[in-house]
């Protein structure tokens, strides 16, 4: 069974599932931290739901296995299987299930009397407030956007006090500028609350804003699991290969240049100039770089229009994509991916161990 683990101090669910169909079957072994976002990816029908639904206790994985933060909800092997109504879990689906007949006040506080008050950990005001929806407290559900109603579900399964929460492709149902109204929710609930978040996606865009931690699935199984910095620029894992490959780069914010609208971040002690940002100095941000938006010279001094040159050390290369090649770069302590003509990396002889400039074309920020 294939088993990924992140260190003991940091592991705080841990999860055993097995399930077995007509046509497909779940293997699934994963440690996850207990703090952030992490994230079940991989492509419709990999699993990601059924994964989810274990968590939760809705499906039945007979001979499963799951602690939450030292709290076993699950251990078929001595008897112990807590249904879904006695775990401690926000469940948000990616259609908002709201109560017609209720307001959006009393729809929070219909979710928050189910707990009792010695284990409220989350007031209502508080989900309220994280989600923004004070002004939409004495609607009917009918008379909300899909984006609104979506941050009422989200409010409501906080307001639960969850020790756990699971997301299934809350945004999907969603048009791009609704998405893009959620995601600050999203991620200000990641910063702000204490509370592990399972999260199915198949929009990269998405996992790279909000996940901490990856668990990549393909036919049931565990292909990859570990921080998303670890995860995405792995040279043998499909994502790398994809058009959209990338990785993110946390940084911070070091200097604004006025004149010219940018602002420098850095990682590592290497400088990143990105397009002007308001954000104070010393915040922490997280930026998204391509792998086809990276090239590669063999010296720094080049004529050219790219802010962002930066020495680095190959690490390996890739040639599996016809008359391409992935380079992995280590630059600054973070990994970044270069995808370059298999002529290129020809010419400029690229090899493992060599020192090179990674020309970075296009930076940008995720949060
Ligand atoms: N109750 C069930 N009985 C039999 N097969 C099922 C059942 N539920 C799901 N499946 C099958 O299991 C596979 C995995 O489904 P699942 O919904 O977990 O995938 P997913 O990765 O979440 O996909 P998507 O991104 O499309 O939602 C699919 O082939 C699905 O048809």
């Amino acid at each position: 069974m294939p088993s990924t683990s992140v260190s003991a101090a940091a592991t705080a669910i841990h999860a055993r599932f097995r399930v077995a169909w007509p046509g497909f079957a779940l293997d699934a072994d994963v440690q996850l931290p207990g703090r952030g976002v992490s994230a079940l990816f991989g492509q419709s029908g990999s699993g990601k739901t059924t994964l989810l639904r274990c968590l939760a206790g809705l499906e039945r994985a007979p001979g499963g296995y799951l602690s939450v933060r030292g709290e076993v909800w699950q251990d078929d092997a001595r008897g112990v299987f807590l249904p879904t109504h006695q775990r401690p879990l926000g469940y948000v689906f990616q259609e908002a299930s709201l109560f017609a007949h209720l307001s959006v006040r009393r729809n929070l506080e219909f979710g928050m009397k189910r707990v009792a008050a010695a284990a409220r950990r989350v007031s209502l005001e508080h989900a309220i407030a994280l989600l923004g929806i004070e002004p939409l407290l004495e609607r009917m559900p009918e008379k909300l956007s899909g984006g609104e109603r979506q941050r009422v579900a989200i409010a409501r399964a906080l307001a639960t006090s969850p020790r756990l929460l699971l997301m299934d492709e809350p945004l999907a149902a969603l048009d791009a500028r609704r998405k893009a109204e959620i995601l600050p929710y999203l991620e200000r609930l990641h910063d702000e609350l204490d509370i592990p978040l399972v999260y199915v996606s198949h929009a990269p865009e998405e996992v790279a804003r909000l996940a901490d931690h990856l668990v990549l699935l393909d036919g049931g199984r565990v292909l990859a699991a570990g921080p998303i910095h670890e995860v995405m620029p792995r040279l043998d894992l499909p994502l790398a290969h994809g058009e959209d490959a990338f990785v993110v780069i946390d940084a911070r914010v070091a200097a604004h240049d006025e004149a010219y609208a940018l602002t420098r971040l850095e990682f590592g002690g290497l400088p990143l100039w990105i397009t002007g940002l308001d954000t104070r100095i010393g915040a922490q941000v997280r930026a998204r770089v391509l792998a086809r938006d990276v090239s590669l010279a063999l010296s720094e001094r080049h004529e050219s229009s790219i802010l962002n040159v930066l020495p680095a050390r190959v690490v390996s290369l890739d040639e599996a994509d016809a008359g391409r090649t992935l380079v992995r770069l280590e630059l600054g302590g973070s990994a970044m991916l270069a995808r370059i003509t298999r002529r290129s990396a020809v010419q400029l002889g690229i090899a493992p161990g060599m020192e090179v400039f990674a020309q970075v074309k296009g930076v940008a920020l995720l949060r």
